[in-house]
């Protein structure tokens, strides 16, 4: 069935060529023992690998069943010793981090046999080497004898055509000797036995035929065979070992090595311990920067006033400000100063008014308006009627420094956004909470704004008709619940026969009119954060709507009609020009165009955008019927969030250096490995596993190694958050920076996964390039 005819193998090393095979021809019967003597180094062993298909030979050819193998590719011999050959060998050759069970399963698994099969034969072929009683065992709690019988069922499991035995009994004592030659003996009434050995008795004792080997070359043979022509009547079944039989081999093999595989795995996860806590500090200061950033667009909302500075100037035309050379001519220069040449009038009017109000409400939803309107308030003082007013200033009349920065720059005013409702908009929840009370529900309602400290602005109160003091200090209730009346301008001023208007002298008469309106104190209210205080002044606090419906209701009064026909003002008689005129008129409540108005976009993103729909309304307009805004808080945002881009991309960086390291010592541990588990590539390789095979054993030690050095490095990261949280917190006063983001964590195990793989490929790849025959021959 078996023929080598004229087989040579030489080897060559450096200038010394040895001839192990010097044309061997020689024919082998379906069923018989041949044991194959000769002097050491003569040659047996390479032709029992060159018949097993461990090693390929150099010249003439062997035929298998009447099939040359001339023609044989990889798989093929891969698919020849898995399906024809079982191998012997005198060192055993267990896998011992495999049970004996498995270990006799093994060629089985790779020829892909189902899990049931494969358990029924590997008992079968256990029970018959008579291990029946050790089948749980591992190959270390063996005898010798034992050890041998295992491989001995290891190679019938697949059941074989041919029987390869190297010295089968070479390390054993003569008793057990025996007992395996009467089990080789036994299996050759069925099966072809080339056994290999040093022993001539126990082959003339046992084998039916012997050969006698010398210098590569057959010296004489027992009982010739010649083989008969034949017709091709082999027959291969394709190896095949599927990813999951090798992860469960690689994780046996890492699982007897406990201590070395955490090790591995926690000096590889250093990098992917870098790298989680980069990402969850930078994910941590990111959210800080956003939570800054709306503090901040709350603090610096984009600000509409009539008269504002064009911040696009360049500043180098500006006056005074050219360095360089000095002018030679004997004449000076006249400029506007930059200051001036800034300054822009902003022409708002209804147009842009309803422009603004088409804002996405997802962009923005707190609009802010201030209007110079003055209102007519009453208060019943210990029942004594006063004129009083909302007012911050020391001397009623108002118009201060304070109140023109305000409606510059959109902080410290006095009139919060409402909700198209009315009701207190997600500006006032978000920046404000309730002391006392409740935040405002309708347009009367007004609120008292408060610091952290429950201080608030003594002139508030004072201007209110409250007899207030210095540090006095009163509880929530005497201001809740405080009532004003509103009174429109036909029931406060009265027109003198002169034409001029004066306000009514009869302050109970009025008071008690049922056409006012009473606007009520419903609420105290905090700052939440620091760093937005003043945001509303600290003082009395009202709706934007209620400044509105004032306005449309004085809009059509006798007062505002006449002060629109009048050149000079109708209470003072004074002449005014046309700036002075518009105040005056917006002073008594005469034009419904707000004085400023504040954008408060809900972050940095929607503030862009919000912008560009600003800027999108000058566009193909003159420079002076431009609307320009003030926006402070941008010219924060690109540092703020830059450098922390660019920090993060630093540490990054860094953290991808350890993470490279780790993968390349993932390498060296993966090739290590290799080297030390030669003798079990070997065996895979004898028991038909294809280099795929092989490097797929390893990929999968990879692949385990990788999950596990990933989750221990994400599981330490997120340890080491906690403490690097309170040191933050200790510094900083920032609460939670670190915040290890799950996604993050489950992209860098896969990341480390992928990594050590491709760093352990090269290795495995190595693996399975090694000779069959020379890695059995390692020890
Ligand atoms: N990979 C190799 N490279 C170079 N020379 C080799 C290689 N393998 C075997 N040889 C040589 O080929 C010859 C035959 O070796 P082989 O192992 O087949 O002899 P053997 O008869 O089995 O010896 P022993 O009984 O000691 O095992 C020896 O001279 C050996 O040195």
């Amino acid at each position: 069935m078996l023929e080598l005819k004229n087989i040579k193998k030489h080897y060559q090393v450096g200038d010394t060529v040895t001839k192990a095979l010097d044309g061997v021809s020689v024919a082998f019967r379906r069923q018989e023992f041949v044991a194959i003597l000769g002097a050491s180094g003569s040659g047996k062993t390479t032709m029992l690998n060159v018949i097993g298909g461990l090693d390929n030979y150099d010249s003439g050819d062997m035929v298998i069943d009447g099939k040359s193998t001339k023609t044989f590719k990889d798989s093929d011999w891969d698919a020849y010793r898995n399906n024809s050959i079982g191998f012997v060998f005198q060192s055993y050759n267990l896998i011992n981090h495999l049970g004996i069970i498995e270990n006799v399963e093994l060629g089985m698994t790779l020829s892909g046999v189902s899990k049931e099969v494969k358990r029924k034969h590997a008992e079968d072929a256990l029970k018959r080497v008579g291990l029946e009683q050790h089948m749980n065992k591992k190959p270390n709690q063996l005898s010798g004898g034992q050890m041998q019988r295992v491989a001995i069922a290891r190679a019938l499991a697949n059941d074989p055509d041919i029987l390869l035995c190297d010295e089968p009994t070479g390390a054993l004592d003569t008793e057990t000797s025996v007992q395996i030659m009467n089990l080789i003996k036994e299996l050759s009434k069925e099966k072809l036995i080339v056994m290999v050995t040093h022993n001539p008795e126990l082959a003339h004792e046992y084998a039916g035929r012997i050969i006698e080997f010398s210098d590569g070359r057959i010296k004489s043979d027992s009982k010739p065979h010649i083989e008969k022509e034949k017709k091709d009547q082999f027959q291969l079944k394709r190896t095949k070992m599927g990813f999951l039989t090798a992860l469960k081999l690689s994780f046996n093999n890492l699982r007897t090595k406990k201590g070395r595989t955490f090790l591995t795995a926690f000096a590889s996860s250093i990098g992917i311990i870098s790298i989680g806590i980069v990402l969850a500090l930078s994910s941590g200061f990111q959210k800080q920067i956003d939570q800054t950033q709306s503090e901040t667009l709350s603090k610096f909302p984009i600000t509409i006033s009539k008269v504002t500075t064009d911040q696009s100037k360049n500043p180098k035309d500006a006056l005074g400000s050219d360095k360089g050379s000095f002018s030679k001519t004997k004449e000076v220069t006249l400029k506007t100063s930059d200051s001036d040449k800034a300054q822009h009038t902003n022409n708002i009017n209804q147009d842009y008014v309803d422009y603004i109000k088409k804002i996405d409400p997802k962009l923005s939803n707190s609009i802010g308006y201030t209007r110079l309107v003055h209102m007519n308030l009453l208060r019943d003082v210990d029942g004594e009627v006063k004129p009083v007013s909302f007012s911050n200033d020391a001397n009623k009349s108002g118009g201060s420094m304070s109140s023109a920065m305000a409606s510059m720059t959109g902080v410290g005013v006095s009139s919060f956004p409402t909700n198209a409702d009315g009701s207190a908009s997600d500006f006032l929840k978000e920046n404000y909470s309730v002391l006392s009370g409740d935040y405002p529900k309708n347009e009367t309602d007004i609120v008292l704004i408060v610091d952290r400290n429950n201080s608030t602005n003594i002139n508030a109160l004072k201007n209110i008709g409250m007899d207030a003091k210095e540090n006095e200090t009163l509880a929530f209730d005497k201001i809740i619940g405080t009532k004003l009346s509103l009174i429109s301008n036909n029931d406060y001023y009265t027109k003198l026969p002169t034409g001029n208007f004066v306000p009514n002298q009869d302050y109970q008469k009025m008071y008690d009119n049922k056409n006012n309106k009473t606007l009520t104190v419903s609420g105290i209210l905090r700052v939440k954060s620091s760093s937005t205080m003043n945001l509303l002044a600290p003082g009395f606090a009202y709706s934007n709507e209620l400044t509105s419906k004032i306005v449309a209701e004085n809009e059509t009064s006798d007062i505002v009609k006449a002060q629109k026909d009048s050149q000079n003002n109708v209470m003072t008689g004074e002449a005014l020009d046309e700036m002075t005129k518009e105040s005056t008129l917006a002073y008594l409540g005469g034009t419904s165009i707000p004085n400023s108005i504040m954008i408060y976009p809900n972050n940095y993103k929607d503030k862009e955008a919000v912008l560009d729909y600003l800027d999108a309304f000058n566009k193909k307009k003159d420079k002076k019927d431009q609307i320009l805004y003030s926006d402070l808080a941008g010219t924060m945002t690109d540092l703020t969030g830059g450098l922390m881009d660019a920090i993060t991309y630093v540490l990054i960086a860094f953290a991808g250096i350890s993470l490279v390291t780790s993968m390349i010592m993932i390498g060296i541990i993966t090739y290590t490995s290799v080297l030390e588990r030669t003798k079990e590539i070997g065996v895979l390789k004898a028991l038909g596993a294809r280099k795929k095979d092989i490097t797929r054993v390893f990929d999968a030690e990879t692949c385990i190694l990788g999950i596990a050095s990933g989750a221990l490095g994400v599981g330490i990261a997120f340890l080491a958050t906690f403490p690097i949280n309170s040191i933050l917190y200790s510094m900083t006063d920032l609460k939670n920076v670190a915040q290890l983001n799950p996604i993050h964590a489950l992209v860098l195990v896969v990341v480390s996964t992928i990594l050590t793989m491709i760093g352990g490929h090269i290795p495995a790849k190595i693996a399975a390039k090694k000779d069959a025959a020379i890695a059995l021959r390692a020890d």
